[in-house]
């Protein structure tokens, strides 16, 4: 009987996961296209326009500044739910080796200035694919290193797994502040299982990141006046809608509990500017799952002893479902989105 019910479902198979599928394309294309990784950047954009006006200055910056206590003290009832927001030693309880706020546990090694990560062999092509096209001058294939960790190859660590190596963004920062934001309306692949299709659209849906184009990963911040640093707890980002909105955790993050650290904004929002134009020359590569990983000093005392007022810096990471060849997009699509982006003022 469990067979006969098994063989049934698996003949079935390829056709409920074309109509799922299908279903997917069809609800997030629309978005997703034209939209997709751009809408991350253009969302990141007016958010932190929206910051950067409101600090532009020293009146208004103090406006900025009580508006992000408000919010930060709604997610302070936030943070004492605990599903939420965990403290370090529950992080490295769970198995992540250095300060690693998303992904897979004991999937990396820190090594000073590089960390080594398991090798997903997708994540690998992508890295050898990109740092070959721009030594050879591979103009298609290309996408600006400056935006991902730098890749200085691969070694096997003693259970003769292959590693990557790469630069340690985190090095040189005293109480690094981090936040991980998944880009992209979809984050499963086409190759994904169909249980995995399902549970990462829902998951997609529910955070809101079908429409935003965004979905927190993890964040770890550390305000210096309360002494504190706080996690995101896994699966936080899944709860944003229910919880808090995404304006009222980039709020927290770019603020030091008391002000809002307006040079960091201005500084992310300059890289993002960058990143978008890298989007929209982009014609080769489509980034399923990939992250936004911000990351900005939270020691006011590390920054005074090295005579600077802030540092941050942005970067692209986790390649492992980056698709090749990326469909230029339907003339019926691009009405349709442009239809949707106007707000169906064609
Ligand atoms: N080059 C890096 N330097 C410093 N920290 C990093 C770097 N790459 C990743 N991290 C940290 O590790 C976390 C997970 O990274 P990443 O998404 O690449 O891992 P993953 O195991 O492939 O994740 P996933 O489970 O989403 O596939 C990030 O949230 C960040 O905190
Ligand atoms: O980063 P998040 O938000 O936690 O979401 C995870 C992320 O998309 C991983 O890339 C994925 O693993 P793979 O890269 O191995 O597909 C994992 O799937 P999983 O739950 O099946 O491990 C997701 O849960």
């Amino acid at each position: 009987m469990a067979f006969g019910f098994k063989l049934l479902i698996s003949l079935f198979e390829p056709i409920y996961k074309r109509i799922i599928y299908v279903y997917a394309k069809i609800y997030s294309r629309t978005y997703a296209l034209a939209y997709k990784v751009f809408d991350a950047e253009s969302r990141e954009r007016r958010i932190c326009q929206h910051l950067v006006f409101d600090s532009a200055n020293e009146n208004a910056g103090s406006v900025a500044v009580r508006e992000y206590e408000e919010t930060a003290l709604s997610w302070g009832e936030w943070m004492n739910s605990k599903e939420v927001v965990e403290d370090e030693t529950v992080g490295r309880a769970r198995g992540k080796s250095f300060t690693q706020v998303g992904g897979h546990a004991g999937a990396f090694e820190k090594n000073g200035s590089t960390i080594k990560k398991l090798a997903d062999p997708a994540e690998l092509e992508f890295y050898e694919k990109v740092n070959n096209a721009v030594a050879t001058g591979d103009s298609t294939r290309a996408w600006p290193v400056k935006f991902l960790p730098a890749f200085s190859g691969v070694t096997v660590n003693a259970e003769g797994k292959k590693q990557m190596i790469l630069e340690n963004l985190l090095d040189g920062y005293t109480k690094p502040c981090i936040l991980d934001l998944k880009i992209g309306t979809e984050t499963v692949g086409e190759d994904a299982k169909t249980e995995k299709v399902f549970r990462m659209m829902w998951r997609d849906v529910k955070s809101g990141a079908i429409l935003d184009g965004v979905r927190l990963v993890a964040m770890s911040v550390y305000h210096p006046r309360a002494g504190k640093e706080l996690s995101t707890a896994k699966k936080a980002g899944d709860k944003i809608n229910e919880q808090a909105s995404l304006e009222t955790i980039l709020g927290f993050f770019l603020s030091d509990g008391d002000r809002l650290r307006w040079r960091n904004v201005n500084q992310f929002l300059s890289t993002l500017e960058a990143l978008l134009e890298a989007f929209e020359e982009n014609h080769t590569y489509k980034f399923i799952g990939s992250s936004l990983l911000f990351v900005y000093e939270g020691s006011n005392i590390a920054l005074a002893k090295a005579g600077l007022h802030n540092k941050c810096d942005l970067h692209m990471i986790d390649f492992a479902h980056v698709a090749e060849e990326f469909a230029p997009i339907h003339p019926v699509w691009q009405v349709l989105v442009e239809y949707h982006i106007t707000g169906g003022t064609l």
